[in-house]
């Protein structure tokens, strides 16, 4: 399986590249980014880091399934045949980075590097594209419409979302996060929905105050901003996106249908809405998105992701 990452050279791109590389080997990965130079020298970093992370020395016929890691510049992606697209490319950071509104500010400098990554694309076959580009309800939107591939190719990441809820929930409760699932539809930013009403411990619901949930919600939208001020504003949380990228893409690839939980994508009526994307239930194999799974929502969810489409729609007005 070959996976392409536009804008691999990227904080996040890299990242993933690594994560990837290490939890598959097998896999062939390609760093496609307007810098060439530090491209190659992620992929080549990646590349020595595989000896270490695969146990090497190993027999023969191992290492012959071994992948490539390769770092090139965006005029070479015609003679790159990806299975599947990651798309990381972006504007550099602005001096507001550790604010909560910077997702919505990156649009005019992103949109115009998703129309840039859109002619890039066009010289491959239509594959799936899996979008972190910010915002991304509304960069996903705007590659699908200037690709014209069919919607189901089109996937924005906003899991890390999830993984955030089940923390704020973990702590209410007093349990250990990796018992909580609580799915998170809506927008990635400020319109998240977390779908409080499939809350679970285990297997059991969980019941919440409105005003635990206000905390909740508020929470996941700090924390990723907490994060990057602490850091330094040009650096976002690598850790849990390339861990919940790289749970997508090889869930996608693994040859199998599954459903990883809410990312944005396309839609044609789901859920009410028209010429949007937003993060709603999905199933996906390797060709994309399968199914989009239409929840019998609480009415305070729904009433929240009205709210959201409402702000993504407003936005792609302005394109
Ligand atoms: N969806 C999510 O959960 C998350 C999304 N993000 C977003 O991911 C994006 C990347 O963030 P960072 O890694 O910090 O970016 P970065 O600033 O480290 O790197 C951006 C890269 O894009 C490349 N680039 C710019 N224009 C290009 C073009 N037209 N074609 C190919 N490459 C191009 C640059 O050369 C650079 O290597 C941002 O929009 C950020 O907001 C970040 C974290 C989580
Ligand atoms: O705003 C950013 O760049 C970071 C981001 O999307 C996240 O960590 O969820």
């Amino acid at each position: 399986m070959h996976v392409a990452i536009i804008g691999g050279a990227s904080t996040i791109g890299s990242t993933v590249a690594y994560t990837l590389a290490t939890k598959d080997p097998t896999m062939d990965i390609s760093l496609v980014d307007k810098a060439p130079e530090p491209a190659w020298a992620h992929a080549m970093d990646i590349t020595h880091s595989k000896y270490h992370g695969t146990d090497a020395p190993v027999d023969e016929r191992t290492a012959a399934s071994y992948g490539t890691v390769t770092g090139v510049g965006t005029d070479e992606m015609s003679s790159i045949d990806p299975d599947l697209v990651v798309l990381t490319a972006a504007a550099p950071r602005p001096d507001d980075a550790a604010d909560r509104g910077v997702r919505k500010a990156e649009l005019e400098a992103n949109r115009a590097i998703a129309d840039d990554v859109a002619t890039q694309l066009q010289s491959i076959d239509p594959v799936p594209v899996v979008v972190l580009t910010n915002p991304i309800d509304r960069i996903t939107y705007r590659l699908w419409t200037q690709l014209g591939w069919p919607r189901e190719k089109f996937i924005g990441y906003s899991l890390s979302e999830t993984a955030r809820t089940a923390h704020a929930i973990a702590d209410l409760q007093g349990v250990h996060p990796s018992r909580v699932s609580c799915p998170v539809m809506g927008e990635h930013g400020e319109g998240i929905v977390p779908i409080f009403s499939r809350a679970r411990v285990g297997e059991a619901s969980v019941s919440l105050t409105p005003e635990q949930e206000s905390e909740v919600l508020e929470y996941v939208r700090d924390v990723p901003f907490e994060i990057a001020s602490k850091r330094g504003a040009g650096e976002t949380s690598r850790w849990v996106t390339s861990a919940g990228v790289a749970k997508v893409v090889r869930s996608m690839l693994s040859g199998e249908t599954t459903s990883p939980g809410c990312l944005s994508t396309p839609l044609s009526g789901e859920y009410g809405f028209d010429d949007g994307c937003l993060s709603v239930p999905v199933s996906v194999d390797s060709t994309g998105v399968t199914a989009i799974h239409e929840w019998e929502l609480a009415d305070t969810e729904y009433e929240r992701l009205v709210d959201a489409f409402e702000s993504v729609r407003t936005d792609l007005e302005t394109l």
